[in-house]
């Protein structure tokens, strides 16, 4: 069966291929937006099979994410990015995958199409998804850094191929940049996703707390870029 365009956003005049895809959503104490991510993905052509990884939460992850219609795998503790998505890649039903953070705001049907439809169409081994128009500190700061962007599609032989992908927690996406990068056969296309932002660490945790987790994400992608041991 396909899903007939329009859909709401500007693609019109499109039939999407349903039913090829996984939407995975890691997920870690995500309790305040990870519904309406599922809730999303849920309204997309890609509805059925949309897997929350919960990533060792403290909150009502699982919960949320289970009553908003989402398949719940269950880490036994927090593994890190990197190994949440692998483990979400594991679980997943289709040869295609796509990745959302859990903490979007404003995610709507149309952007999993955007993301999805070069890989499907097989013009791109995968996608990176670049906020615009969602707010202004966010759009910067993937404008400066579109390479650290959650937001991807991807085949999962690719995704399962990278260099130690359970261990990178969250240099996961610059392991993957330097996998294309190292390999020029496989071909990356940035989409960009209108009306999208996230909730940044200091509106989730405050500014101390935030700054914190920041510096310890940072600490995380610098070590995947020099090859150092991850450090708890
Ligand atoms: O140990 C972790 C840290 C993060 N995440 C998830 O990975 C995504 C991106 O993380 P985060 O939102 O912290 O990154 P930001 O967008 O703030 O940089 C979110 O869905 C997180 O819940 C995860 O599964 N395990
Ligand atoms: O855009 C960025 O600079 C960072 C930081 O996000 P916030 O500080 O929470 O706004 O967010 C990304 O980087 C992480 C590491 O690559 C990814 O895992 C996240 O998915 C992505 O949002």
């Amino acid at each position: 069966m396909l899903f007939k365009a329009p859909w709401p956003g500007g693609i019109t005049d499109q039939e999407v291929k349903p039913l090829s895809l996984s939407v995975i959503i890691p997920a870690y104490n995500e309790e305040r937006t990870v519904a309406d991510v599922v809730r999303a993905a849920l309204a997309s052509p890609y509805r059925d099979d949309v897997i929350v990884i919960n990533d060792g939460s403290e909150d009502q992850t699982a919960a949320q994410a289970q009553a908003a219609g989402a398949r719940v795998l269950e880490l036994p503790e927090n593994r890190g990015k990197g190994a949440a998505m692998k483990a979400g890649a594991l679980a997943a039903y289709y040869p295609a995958l796509l990745f959302l953070d859990a903490d979007l705001i404003g995610l709507r049907p149309e952007h999993l199409v955007h993301l999805a439809t070069p890989l499907l169409e097989n013009k791109a081994d995968m996608t990176v998804g670049i906020f615009e128009q969602g707010r202004s500190t966010t759009d910067l700061a993937q404008l400066v850094a579109p390479y650290l962007s959650g937001q991807r599609a991807i085949r999962k032989e690719i995704l399962l191929d990278v260099y130690a992908l359970a261990d990178t927690r969250y240099g996961v996406e610059v392991a993957l940049t330097r996998h294309f990068r190292d390999r020029p056969h496989l071909r990356s296309q940035a989409v960009f996703l209108s009306g999208l932002t996230h909730r940044m660490k200091e509106e989730k945790l405050g500014l101390v707390e935030g700054f914190k987790a920041r510096m310890k994400m940072y600490w995380e992608v610098g070590s995947v870029i020099l090859d150092r041991e991850p450090r708890d």
